[in-house]
């Protein structure tokens, strides 16, 4: 399978990484990432771990960690991604309310927010079948916070924006975020999954309906032969535009594949759309063989709650600008927006 992305060497700060860089975040939105610090092994134990707690925790296990603030586990029926179309069939545990710097994963919402912890119960428990990771989590999640703030270094450059740090200093890992880990399961259609599906209104082939990501940045792991990503990013007349992401393996074996980075609403909003923030899905076609189920590892990056989008300060960005700026609302309010027409509802 070809390759319709550009493939970005973020351990280089050349002109022309940053070059490359820039007209991937400005035409597809989409790119690979690679010069990240992780290795294969370290990406192989994440996807197990993620196996493990899928297949071998039973449904009512599960939802005892029902999502909240959203954090925790989502099942099969619960989201919709695109509210015009089937629910997802697909399953996902969210680790939030993480402090970067200190790797504390899963906090009260009293703690994450500095409020005096209330003696109740910490509303965000983690799952026993995490409890022994729980430290190789919290690693990962903070290499993936780096990897983006470098990313968004990078592109801070890449946009002549005068203070280097400018990203940087609004996405510190210490402070309040709607920031998320999040471990993905697309099962295979099987005797034991085919009765939900039948019971309800789910498309079996769209796995994640067409959306755009909400926040800053989303960094992304697959795995070989687990294909689905689609990108609506081609010629509109030929299959509406979707291009499959290909599965990139790493040109050094004891580095995990690149990373699939892509912008969000919230930075192409604060960007007056240079970045472009694109339409994706999850789909698997129909009748297409397959042995295993699809696994995804995902990093959704926020800015801190309270960061005012007003437009960043570039001429590249002002350049962009179709007359009066956006309204100037914080990250949070955003985040929230967006997550009432996933799930419908009022946040959870
Ligand atoms: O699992 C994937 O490949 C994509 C997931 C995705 O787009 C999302 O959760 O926002
Ligand atoms: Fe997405």
């Amino acid at each position: 399978m070809s390759n319709p992305l550009k493939v970005v060497d973020i351990s280089s700060s050349s002109d022309d990484t940053v070059k490359t860089l820039l007209e991937a975040a400005n035409s597809q939105g989409f790119l690979f990432v690679e010069g990240h610090d992780f290795s294969n092994e370290e990406v192989q134990a994440a996807f197990e771990l993620s196996k493990r707690f899928f297949t071998e925790t039973s449904i009512e296990e599960k939802m005892k960690y029902p999502i909240k603030n959203n954090v925790g586990y989502t099942g099969f029926e619960d989201e919709q991604l695109d509210p015009r179309k089937a629910l997802d069939f697909k399953e996902a545990y969210n680790f939030g309310f993480i402090n970067f710097e200190t790797g504390e994963l899963n906090q009260s919402k009293a703690k994450f927010y500095g409020q005096s912890e209330k003696s109740d119960a910490n509303e965000h428990p983690i799952p026993p079948v995490f409890k022994d990771d729980e430290a190789f989590i919290s690693k990962i999640s903070q290499k993936l916070h780096a990897t983006a703030i470098r990313i968004l270094a990078l592109i801070a450059e890449a946009l002549l924006v005068e203070d280097p740090n400018f990203f940087s200093s609004r996405h510190r890992g210490n402070k309040p975020s709607g920031s998320v880990f999040r471990m993905l399961r697309y099962p295979l259609m099987r005797e034991d999954t085919l009765n939900i599906a039948s019971m309800s209104s789910i498309d079996p082939t769209i796995r994640a309906g067409a959306h755009t990501d909400y926040g800053s940045i989303t960094l992304l792991f697959q795995q070989k032969g687990q294909q689905g990503l689609e990108l609506q990013i081609g010629d509109k007349s030929q299959n509406d535009g979707w291009v499959t992401v290909p599965f990139v393996d790493s040109t050094n074996p004891q580095k995990a594949p690149p990373l699939i980075v892509n912008f969000g609403d919230l930075l192409s909003y604060w960007t007056n759309g240079v970045l472009k923030s694109t339409v994706h899905r999850v789909r698997f076609a129909p009748g297409e063989t397959r042995n295993s189920d699809r696994y995804s590892i995902v990093f959704f990056v926020q800015p801190e709650d309270d960061t005012l989008l007003t437009p960043v300060p570039s001429e590249i960005v002002k350049k962009a600008s179709l007359g009066g700026d956006p309204p100037a609302i914080t990250a949070l309010e955003h985040l929230q927006e967006r997550l009432r027409a996933t799930y419908q509802s009022e946040v959870k």
